[in-house]
C-alpha cells in the first residue's frame, strides 16, 4: 500500500446553511443538517469515494468545520474506472480546499471469501492506517438510511442473527481509529437531489446498478416497494435494528459473565448447569472471542445436543466447527485448529 499525498488546497469561503458555494443552489446540504449534533474529534477525515454519499458529506464537513477536514481516497485498482474515481476525488478537494490523501491498495480475496468483502476489509484497514498517519483520530463515512435498510434486509436473507440484524453501527473502532456514520437517518434520495440541483459533481459507481449483485436488487426492487407500502420504512426498519443491537450488547454482557461461571477453556459440567439458550450464547463467544471461530446455527445445535449427552467419563465430543474442531479434553471443551 503506498499513500499519494495531493498538495493542500487552502480553505475556500463557503455559506453557512449547507449550500453549495459557488453553484448559484440555495438547496440546504441534508448532510449538514445531519452533522449539525454531531462532535468527533478534530480535525477529521472522510472517507471519500467519490461517489454520491460521500461527495455530499464531504461537502457538508468542509463547510462544519473549515479547515479540519481532510479526505482520503482509497485507490483499489479492482475497476478499470478505479482512475477516474481517483480524478473525480482530486478536482473535488482542490475545489473544496480540502488535502487529499490517496491510498493505493490491492485486495486479494482468500478462497471462500467475497471479493467484496476483501476490498471492504482491505479499505477499512487502509483508511485507518491513512488516518494514523495524518494523525487523525477520527474518520467519518457515508453510508445513509437506504444503506442501513439494505444491509438489513441482506441479514434477514441469510437468516442472520442478532449481530447481524444490529446492521451498521453509528460508531465503531478499527486499528485505533473512530469510524462515524453520521448520515444513518438521511434517505439516498435526499442526498443526490442536493447534489443534482446543485450542480456537485460525483461519480456514479457503474457496479452499483449491476442486478446480479442482491444488494443492488434490493435497492432496485425491494426499496421502492417498500416505499409505496410502508413509507416510513426507513426509520422503523433502522428503530428495529437499534433494538436488535442493544439486546445483542445485553448478550454479550451476559456471555463474558458466563465465560467468566465456565472458564476458559469451558467446563463442561459447568456448562451442563447453564440453560441451553445460554449455553449457545457463552459457546458463541468463546469460540468467536478466543478463536475466531463461528459455528453455523446447525454446528451449534450439534454442539448442545453432545454436551447434554456427555454424562459419563469415556464420552467424547468431536465436532467441526468453522476450520478447526470442538474436542472434549477431560473436564473441558478445547478447540483445536
Ligand atoms: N474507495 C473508497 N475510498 C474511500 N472511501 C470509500 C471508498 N469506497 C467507499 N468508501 C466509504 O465507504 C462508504 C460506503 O461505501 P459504499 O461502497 O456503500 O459507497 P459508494 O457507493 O462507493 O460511494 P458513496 O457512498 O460515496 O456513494 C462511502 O460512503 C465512503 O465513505
Amino acid at each position: 500500500m503506498a499513500a499519494t499525498p495531493t498538495p493542500k488546497p487552502t480553505p475556500n469561503k463557503r455559506p453557512p446553511d449547507g449550500s453549495a458555494a459557488g453553484t448559484g443552489s440555495d438547496i440546504p446540504n441534508p448532510a449538514f443538517a445531519a452533522l449539525e449534533p454531531f462532535s468527533p474529534v478534530l480535525p477529521v477525515g472522510v472517507a471519500y469515494s467519490g461517489g454520491a454519499d460521500s461527495t455530499a458529506l464531504l461537502h457538508a464537513a468542509a463547510q462544519r468545520w473549515p479547515g479540519q477536514v481532510s479526505a482520503i481516497h482509497v485507490h483499489h485498482g479492482l475497476q478499470a474506472a478505479a482512475d477516474g474515481f481517483e480524478r473525480t476525488c482530486e478536482d473535488s478537494c482542490t475545489g473544496l480546499g480540502v488535502p487529499l490523501q490517496v491510498v493505493r491498495v490491492s485486495a486479494g480475496h482468500a478462497a471462500g471469501q467475497s471479493p467484496e468483502d476483501a476490498a471492504r476489509r482491505a479499505r477499512y484497514a487502509a483508511l485507518a492506517q491513512a488516518a494514523t498517519s495524518l494523525g487523525l483520530q477520527a474518520v467519518m463515512l457515508g453510508q445513509h438510511a437506504d444503506d442501513q435498510v439494505e444491509t438489513l434486509l441482506l441479514a434477514l436473507s441469510r437468516g442472520a442473527g442478532l449481530p447481524g440484524l444490529s446492521a451498521m453501527a453509528a460508531r465503531f473502532e478499527r486499528g485505533g481509529v473512530v469510524f462515524h456514520r453520521p448520515l444513518l437517518q438521511v434517505p439516498a434520495a435526499d442526498l443526490r437531489q442536493w447534489l443534482v440541483k446543485s450542480g456537485v459533481p460525483f461519480v456514479d459507481d457503474p457496479t452499483n446498478t449491476d442486478e446480479r449483485y442482491t444488494r443492488n436488487r434490493i435497492r432496485a426492487r425491494l426499496l421502492p416497494a417498500l416505499q409505496d407500502s410502508f413509507p416510513q420504512f426507513r426509520e422503523t426498519f433502522a428503530r428495529s435494528a437499534r433494538h436488535a443491537a442493544q439486546a445483542q450488547a445485553l448478550l454479550a454482557e451476559l456471555a463474558s459473565e458466563d465465560l467468566a461461571l465456565v472458564g476458559m477453556p469451558p467446563a463442561i459440567k459447568v456448562l451442563q448447569g447453564l440453560s441451553r439458550a445460554r449455553q449457545a450464547n457463552v459457546l458463541r463467544h468463546w469460540l468467536f472471542t478466543a478463536h475466531q471461530a463461528a459455528p453455523s446455527t446447525a454446528q451449534l445445535e450439534q454442539l448442545l445436543g453432545q454436551i447434554e449427552a456427555c454424562n459419563t467419563r469415556g464420552h467424547r465430543i468431536e465436532l467441526k466447527v468453522a476450520a478447526g474442531q470442538v474436542r472434549r479434553d477431560g473436564a473441558a471443551l478445547v478447540y483445536l485448529l
